[in-house]
C-alpha cells in the first residue's frame, strides 16, 4: 500500500486504509490520466447494519479531511461535530456514517504528495489531472470493498456539497437522497477567477520548484497568500466588521493578522500540491459533464434532494443553490430548498450548526423514515445500545 508522504498527514487511530486501484484494476480518471495505486483514508460512525442499508456517506469541503466527529470524548473534535453523533442529525444510533479523504487530497489518501509507483518519488506535478467525478468514483469503489450496495444518504457542503449531487447524478438507483449544501451545479467564472489567482500565488513562489518542493519547506509564503484569499471568499463583509473592524495590533489590521494567522495554519496542515489540483477540480466541475445536457444529467437523479444555500455566501451564492433546486425540479426531481440565514458567509455551512440542524433533521426524517432505513428491531437494538453507552442519558428521539 502506498501512503500519503505529506509531513502534515496526522494518523488517528480509527483511521482506516482501504486500495481502491491496483495496477490490476487502475483508475481511469475524466480527464485521460490514470492511476495504477489508489490508497483512500476513511473513518466511520455507528454501525453498519446486517443488511447494510443505513450508510450516510459524508463527503469534505476543500481542505477537509475523513474527521468529521470525535469518535469517543478522548478523541479531537471534527468539522462537523454537532451534526455527527447519537441524537444528532446523522444519528449514529441509526445509521452508519463514512467519510473519506479525496482523491488529490494529503491526508491519508493518494493525492499529489503520495509516492508515484513508477519513481517511488512524490508526484507533485506528475499526478495526473482530477474532477469531483473522479473522488465520487474512488468513494464507490471504496463502498464496493466495503460490501455496501446502497447509501441512504450522500451528504456535504461546498465541495462536499458538490460530491453529493455527482453521486446523485452518476449512480442514481444506488443513493436514497443527497444533502448539497453550498455548491453550485457549475463553478461559476468569479469562483473560477478567486481559484485562478490561488494557484498563482503558489506556482509563483520560487520554492515551489514545479511541484517537486518536497524534502525542503515548500511554498510556504505562497500557500499561506492562497488560503488567505480562499478566507476572504469564505466570510462576508458583515463577518469581517464584526470580528475584526478597523481595529489595528502590532501595525496591521486585525483583518490583515487573522489572514496571516489563517495562512500559516494552511502551510502547517496542507499539501501546497494538493491544493492546486483540488482548486482545479472544482473550476472544472460542472454537473453536465459527461451527459448530454445539464438538464439531462440532472434529470438522472432518482434519489431524494434537498439544496441549501448560506444567505451571505460571496463564493457560491444562494442564488446558485436556487437555480440548481430549480433546474432539478424541472427536471422531475424532488427537491427541498432551504437558505440559512448566516452572516459567516460561505463557511457558514461550518459555524452555523443551530441553523443547519434542524433543516437536515426534518429532511432526513421525512425522506428517511425509520422503517425505510433500518428494520425496526435492529433500530431498538442501536438505541439501547447508545443509551448503554451513553450511560443511560435520555437520547432526543427522531420522529417514526
Ligand atoms: C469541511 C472543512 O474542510 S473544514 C476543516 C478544515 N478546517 C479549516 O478550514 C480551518 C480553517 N478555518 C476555518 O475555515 C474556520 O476557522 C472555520 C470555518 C472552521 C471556523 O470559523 P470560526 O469559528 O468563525 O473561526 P475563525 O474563522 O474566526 O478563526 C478562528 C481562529 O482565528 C484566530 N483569530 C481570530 N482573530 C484573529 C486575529 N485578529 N489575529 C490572528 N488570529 C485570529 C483565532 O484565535 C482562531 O484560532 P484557532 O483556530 O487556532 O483557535
Ligand atoms: N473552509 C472550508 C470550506 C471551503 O469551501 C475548507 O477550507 O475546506
Amino acid at each position: 500500500m502506498v501512503v500519503t508522504f505529506f509531513p502534515g498527514f496526522r494518523w488517528r487511530p480509527q483511521l482506516k486504509l482501504a486500495q481502491v486501484a491496483t495496477p490490476e484494476q487502475p483508475l481511469d480518471l475524466v480527464q485521460g490520466g490514470c492511476l495504477e495505486q489508489v490508497t483512500v483514508a476513511y473513518e466511520t460512525y455507528g454501525q453498519l447494519s446486517e443488511g447494510h442499508d443505513n450508510v450516510i456517506l459524508v463527503a469534505h469541503a476543500l481542505t477537509g479531511d475523513s474527521h468529521p466527529a470525535a469518535h469517543d470524548q478522548y478523541d479531537e473534535q471534527g468539522w462537523w461535530e454537532p451534526l455527527i453523533g447519537p441524537g444528532r442529525p446523522l444519528d449514529t444510533t441509526r445509521f452508519f456514517v463514512i467519510c473519506a479523504n479525496v482523491l488529490g487530497g494529503c491526508q491519508g489518501t493518494t493525492g499529489p504528495s503520495s509516492l508515484e509507483p513508477a519513481t517511488g518519488k512524490p508526484y507533485g506535478m506528475r499526478f495526473p489531472e482530477i474532477t469531483v467525478k473522479d473522488m465520487v468514483r474512488v468513494q464507490k469503489r471504496l463502498l464496493d470493498i466495503l460490501g455496501i450496495e446502497h447509501l441512504s444518504l450522500v451528504v456535504g457542503g461546498s465541495m462536499g456539497g458538490m460530491q453529493a449531487v455527482q453521486w446523485a447524478v452518476d449512480y442514481p438507483g444506488f443513493v436514497d437522497a443527497a444533502i448539497v449544501i453550498a455548491a453550485p451545479g457549475y463553478s461559476s467564472p468569479q469562483a473560477i477567477a478567486y481559484n485562478r489567482v490561488g494557484r498563482q500565488a503558489v506556482t509563483l513562489d520560487p520554492a515551489w520548484q514545479n511541484g517537486d518542493y518536497y524534502g525542503s519547506p515548500g511554498p510556504k509564503q505562497g500557500l499561506a497568500a492562497a488560503r488567505a484569499l480562499g478566507m476572504i471568499t469564505y466570510q462576508s463583509e458583515l463577518s469581517m466588521a464584526y470580528k475584526f473592524g478597523r481595529r489595528t495590533r502590532a501595525g496591521q489590521f486585525e483583518i490583515e493578522n487573522y489572514l496571516d494567522y489563517q495562512g500559516e495554519g494552511m502551510v502547517k496542515r496542507f499539501d501546497a500540491n494538493s491544493y492546486l489540483y483540488l482548486l482545479r477540480a472544482l473550476d472544472l466541475f460542472d454537473i453536465g459533464t459527461g451527459y448530454s445536457s445539464y438538464e439531462a444529467a440532472l434529470a438522472r437523479i432518482d434519489a431524494r434532494v434537498l439544496v441549501v444555500g448560506v444567505s451571505s455566501d460571496i463564493l457560491y451564492p444562494p442564488h446558485q443553490q436556487e437555480e440548481l433546486a430549480k433546474a432539478m425540479r424541472q427536471a422531475g426531481v424532488y427537491t427541498d430548498f432551504a437558505i440559512i440565514d448566516s452572516p459567516h458567509g460561505h463557511d457558514g455551512f461550518l459555524i452555523d450548526f443551530h441553523l443547519l440542524r434542524p433543516i437536515l433533521t426534518n429532511f432526513i426524517n421525512k425522506v428517511l423514515p425509520v422503517s425505510a432505513a433500518v428494520p425496526i428491531r435492529q433500530w431498538i437494538k442501536f438505541r439501547a445500545s447508545s443509551m448503554a453507552y451513553l450511560g443511560a442519558r435520555l437520547v432526543p428521539d427522531v420522529s417514526v
